[in-house]
């Protein structure tokens, strides 16, 4: 069974679509990412998951059935919009929303301590939340989605406001979370997250899926780019679109080899000119295929505007109740 699926999924805002006949499955147990830059409709969809907000057209279906907010317990949710109870000390907090979610005072204290321990912040449980910074308050946050251990974590924008080392402690929670069994969908504008975490990936625009699929799926709808050592004349090799030559190599005593950067044509295979190159006695000191970042294979899809250069969410929504 599938954690998630939509199925045309369609929703407005007076007369903007924000979500354009969106379908597309999350399969239980892995790290699905929701990539597509400001205004892509990432937040409205996650927000229909948690029953929200409504579809006004299609299908949503959690585990096999529809989204329903007495369902909470079964989802960890972290909002775009982070918002705790500002006066609230940081466990009481925790324990707060892991009883909302059915645990036991006990469980959920035992549990808080254990997450503020890995999170760093064993030393800060008696402090109000109003008294942390803002990623300090945001690692609550997080601890209060994942405190009962949910089958499916949704994470909106989980990175932003994070600095390199708690973005890194946020990975391993993610992935510590899937090796639990835990299926967890995240949006994000930023590339290396999506590319070190999920098994999966969507790519949003303008409301629009543009891609679903893995990593690997998405690289191979790029033409082909290689670095190759050669004597010949690579822009002559089979099924090279374009070659540009490097200067002569350092060792080189008139022979004429250089390192080749070559782009393949769309769909042709490396495997395949590698094998015609040596059945045609072609000199080859090097012949190695470049790794496209899924930056440069969602810049092929979506064109070089889709996604915020610099990463950073800009704050387009009200937010909710007393936000720390
Ligand atoms: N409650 C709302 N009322 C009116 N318009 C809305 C509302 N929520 C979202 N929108 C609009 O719907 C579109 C999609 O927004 P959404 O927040 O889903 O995008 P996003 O991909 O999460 O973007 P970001 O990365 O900037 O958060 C945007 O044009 C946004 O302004």
């Amino acid at each position: 069974m599938n954690a998630l699926e939509f199925t045309a999924i369609r929703k407005s805002f007076a007369d903007l679509l924000a979500v354009d006949d969106l379908s597309f499955q999350v399969r239980d147990g892995e790290v699905f990412g929701f990539l597509g830059g400001n205004g892509a409709g990432k937040t409205t969809s996650l927000r229909m998951v948690l029953d929200i907000i409504r579809p006004d057209k299609g299908e949503i279906s959690i585990f096999g059935r529809p989204p329903d907010r007495k369902r909470s317990g079964e989802i960890g949710f972290l909002p775009e919009e982070r918002g705790l109870y500002r006066t609230m000390k940081v466990l009481d907090t925790i324990v707060y929303y892991g009883q909302l979610k059915g645990m036991s005072a006990a469980d959920a204290r035992a549990e808080g301590r254990a997450l503020l321990e890995r999170f760093g912040l064993a030393a800060f449980e008696r402090t109000r939340i109003d008294k942390l910074s803002k990623g300090m308050a945001q690692k609550v946050q997080l601890a209060t989605a994942v405190v009962n251990k949910p089958r499916l974590l949704i994470l909106d924008e989980p990175f932003s406001g994070l600095d390199p080392l708690n973005q890194g402690l946020l990975e391993d929670e993610i992935r510590r979370a899937r090796d639990g069994g835990a299926t967890v969908i995240f949006s994000t504008h930023v590339m290396q997250h999506a590319e070190r975490l999920c098994d999966r990936l969507l790519l949003l625009a303008k409301g629009r899926k543009r891609f679903e699929g893995t990593q690997d799926e998405a690289r191979a709808l790029l033409p082909a780019r290689l670095s190759v050592i050669t004597r010949a004349d690579a822009a002559t090799l089979p099924g090279v679109q374009s070659a540009d030559a490097g200067a002569p190599l350092a060792d080189d005593e008139g022979d004429g080899w250089r390192e080749w950067e070559v782009k393949l044509a769309p769909g042709v295979d490396p495997g395949d000119v590698l094998e015609r190159c040596v059945a045609a006695g072609v000199p080859l000191r090097r012949f190695e295929q470049r790794r496209a970042s899924l930056h440069d294979a969602f810049v092929h899809i979506v064109g070089p505007s889709f996604i915020d250069p610099a990463g950073k969410p800009i704050p387009n929504k009200p937010s909710q109740g007393e936000a720390a």
